[in-house]
C-alpha cells in the first residue's frame, strides 16, 4: 500500500470520478455507506443512544450529512450540528438537499455550541483533507468545548484539526477521537506517535478509488501490509543443504547482557540461517551453548566484553551489537569490521551487516566511522539510538526527514523501530510496518529483530530490501501471534522468537506451484464412456 499526501488525495478523488464516470457526490455516498457499514457493525441504535454529528463545510461535512441520513433510515437516533461558512462544497449542498426534515439541524455559535451529555456518540466531520490552517475561532471553541464534555468522538476521515501529512502547531486544537474511520488509503498523521490522542484506533474502508491513478503515484511513503511481503520467502529447493542457507556470525553480549546473545540466535536459528556461529565474551560459553544447542559458539579471549574479530571469510551475513555494551576493545572490533567488510577481489559485494543497539551507540560517539559503512549495510535504531547517530528531531515529521537523509547520504536500510517501524532505503523510500503491538515494547524484542534479519540477510536469494522488509514484517507477526497466545502483558520477548516460525511460515513460497497433476477435462465428450 502506499500513503499519499493531502494534495495527492484530492487528485485521487478527482481521477476516481473522471475514470468511473460517477456522477456528482456518488463518491461522498460511497464514503457515507462505507462509514455506515463500518458504525453498524459495532454499535445497534441501542447501544449507540443519541448521536450527534458535527458537520463542517467541505466534503467532510458533506460525509457527515450524508452518514446522518444513513443512521436515521437505519432507526439510530441522529442529529446534526453545522458549522455556519461563507461557502459550502458542491457534494454539502447535495448532501443537505437529501437529509430528512424528521432529523434535527442546528447551526452553531460561538453562544450555542450543541449541548453533549457524557458518552453521546460523536460523529467528527468538521474537517478532512481539506484543512487549510489550524483551527481558531468558532471551529477551535467547539473542539475544546467537545474535549470537555468527553463524548464518544469517531472522526470521519480524519480528526478535524489535524493535517493529514504535515506537523501542526503545538497548542493548536484538534478532535481527540477514540476511533477514526478513513478511506482508501492510510494517512502519515496516522502512523506517527505524537498524533496518537488524536487519532485513537484507525480503520481502513475501501471506496473503490481508482487503482490506476495509486499504482502511478508518485510518493515515497510505504505501508507494508500482507500483500507487500506475500510469497517473499524462497522456498527451500529440495536437494537444499544447511550451506544453502548461509553462514551467519553473531557478535553480541557482555558480562550481564548474555541473554541479548541468547535472543538474538534463537532468532537468526528461527528465522531459518544454515548455520550460526556466535562470538560472545568467555563468560557466557556456558551459558550460551545451553541455551542455543544448534548454534556454534567462538568464546573471545575476554570473559566480559568482545574484544576480537574472527576471520570473516566463512561468513555469508553478519550481526553486531546486542547486548555487546560499549567497552574500547569491542569499539576496536567494530571497525575492524566495518572496514573487512567491504568488498573486494575475493567478495564482488560487500558483506551483510546488521548493526544494533550498543555498536549503534559506538557509531554515534564515532561519527567518523559512518563513513565506512558498507552500501546496504542495516542499523536498527529505536528513536533515541537514531537521535545520536543524528540530531535530536523537533519532531516525529522531523525525525522522518533526518531517518531518509540518512538512509540517502550512507546508502544503508535504517530499521526505526516503534509502533510503526519505519524502514528508511538508500533510494529515499520510507516502509511503514504495519504487524506488532504493545507487548512487544519489553526488554530483548529488538534483540530478536536483530537475530531475523542476521538470518534473511545471510539468506543467498534475498535481495537486502527484501530481506529486511519481510523481516521487519515477520518479526511483528511473530510478536502478535506470541500476544495471541499469551496476552501482550505476559509477552516476553522469547515468546517472539517461538512464533517466528509461523510467521514466516504464511510468507513462504510454495514449492510446487497449486497446478492440478493431470489436464483438466472441460469437454465432457472426451471423458470415459
Ligand atoms: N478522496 C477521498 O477519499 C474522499 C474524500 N471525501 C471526503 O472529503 C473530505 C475532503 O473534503 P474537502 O476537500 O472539501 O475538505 P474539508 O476537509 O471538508 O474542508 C474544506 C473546507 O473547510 C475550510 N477550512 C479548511 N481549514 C479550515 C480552518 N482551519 N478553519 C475554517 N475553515 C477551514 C475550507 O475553506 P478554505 O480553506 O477554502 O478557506 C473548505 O471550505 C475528506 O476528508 C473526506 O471526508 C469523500 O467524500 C469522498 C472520498
Ligand atoms: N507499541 C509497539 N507496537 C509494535 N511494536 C513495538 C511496540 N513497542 C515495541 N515494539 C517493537 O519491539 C522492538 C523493541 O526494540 P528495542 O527498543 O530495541 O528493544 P530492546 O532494546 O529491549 O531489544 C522493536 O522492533 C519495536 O518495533
Ligand atoms: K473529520
Amino acid at each position: 500500500m502506499i500513503i499519499l499526501s493531502a494534495a495527492q488525495t484530492r487528485e485521487l478523488d478527482q481521477a476516481t470520478i473522471d475514470e468511473q464516470h460517477l456522477p456528482p457526490a456518488a463518491l461522498m455516498e460511497r464514503a457515507a455507506t462505507a462509514f455506515a457499514h463500518w458504525f453498524c457493525g459495532r454499535l445497534g441504535p441501542e447501544e449507540a443512544g443519541e448521536i450527534l454529528v458535527l458537520c463542517g463545510p467541505g466534503n467532510n461535512g458533506g460525509d457527515g450529512l450524508a452518514i446522518a441520513l444513513l443512521l436515521h433510515q437505519g432507526n439510530y437516533a441522529v442529529r446534526v450540528a453545522l458549522l455556519p461558512a461563507g461557502k459550502y462544497s458542491a457534494d454539502w449542498l447535495h448532501a443537505r438537499r437529501h437529509l430528512p426534515a424528521a432529523v434535527p439541524v442546528a447551526e452553531i455559535t460561538e453562544g450555542q455550541l450543541p449541548e453533549i451529555p457524557p458518552a453521546t456518540v460523536v460523529l467528527d466531520a468538521l474537517f478532512g483533507t481539506g484543512l487549510s490552517r489550524p483551527l481558531a475561532g468558532l471551529p477551535a471553541a467547539l473542539v475544546a468545548h467537545l474535549a470537555r464534555a468527553g463524548g464518544r468522538v469517531i472522526a470521519v476521515d480524519i480528526p478535524s484539526g489535524l493535517f493529514a501529512d504535515a506537523p501542526q502547531p503545538a497548542d493548536s486544537a484538534v478532535v481527540r477521537a477514540r476511533h477514526t474511520v478513513s478511506f482508501g488509503l492510510p494517512k502519515l498523521a496516522f502512523l506517527l506517535p505524537q498524533n496518537a490522542d488524536f487519532v485513537g484506533e484507525w480503520h481502513i474502508e475501501d471506496i473503490g478509488l481508482s487503482t490506476r491513478f495509486i499504482a502511478g503515484a508518485a510518493t515515497y511513503w510505504h505501508y507494508t501490509d500482507a500483500r507487500a511481503v506475500a510469497r517473499a520467502l524462497p522456498a527451500r529447493p529440495k536437494f537444499s543443504h544447511k550451506g544453502t542457507f548461509g553462514h551467519a556470525l553473531l557478535l553480541a553480549g557482555s558480562r550481564g547482557k548474555m541473554g541479548a546473545a541468547v535472543l538474538a540466535a534463537g532468532a537468526c536459528l528461527r528465522g531459518g540461517v544454515g548455520l550460526l556461529t556466535a562470538q560472545i565474551p568467555s563468560l557466557g560459553y556456558d551459558i550460551f551453548q545451553i541455551s542455543q544447542p544448534e548454534a556454534m559458539c567462538r568464546p573471545d579471549p575476554q570473559a566480559d566484553y568482545l574484544s576480537e574479530l574472527p576471520d570473516l571469510q566463512p561468513y555469508q551475513a553478519v550481526g553486531i551489537g546486542p547486548g555487546l555494551g560499549q567497552h574500547a576493545a569491542s569499539l576496536a572490533v567494530l571497525q575492524q569490521l566495518l572496514r573487512e567488510a567491504v568488498a573486494s577481489q575475493t567478495r564482488p559485494e560487500p558483506l551483510p551487516l546488521i548493526i544494533d543497539a550498543d555498536a549503534l551507540n559506538l557509531l554515534g560517539q564515532h561519527r567518523e566511522l559512518l563513513a565506512l559503512l558498507p552500501e546496504n549495510t542495516v542499523l536498527t535504531p529505536h528513536p533515541r539510538e537514531f537521535e545520536r547517530l543524528t540530531e535530536p528531531a523537533r519532531d516525529d515529521y522531523h525525525r522522518l526527514e533526518l531517518l531518509r537523509d540518512f538512509a540517502q547520504t550512507h546508502r544503508c536500510l535504517v530499521v526505526l523501530k516503534g509502533a510503526y517501524t519505519c524502514l528508511a532505503t538508500p533510494t529515499g523510500d520510507l516502509h511503514f510496518n504495519s504487524t506488532g503491538n504493545p507487548g512487544m515494547a519489553t526488554g530483548g524484542s529488538g534483540d530478536v529483530l536483530t537475530g531475523m534479519l542476521l538470518a534473511l540477510r545471510a539468506h543467498a536469494q534475498l535481495p537486502a530490501f527484501e530481506a529486511v522488509r519481510l523481516g521487519v514484517y515477520a518479526h511483528g507477526l511473530a510478536g502478535d501471534l506470541a500476544a495471541a497466545a499469551t496476552g501482550q502483558a505476559g509477552l516476553v520477548a522469547g515468546d517472539i522468537v517461538r512464533h517466528i516460525g509461523p510467521a514466516l511460515r504464511e510468507h513462504e513460497q510454495n514449492v510446487y506451484p497449486e497446478i492440478p497433476f493431470w489436464p483438466v477435462r472441460t469437454n465432457r465428450s472426451h471423458g470415459p464412456k
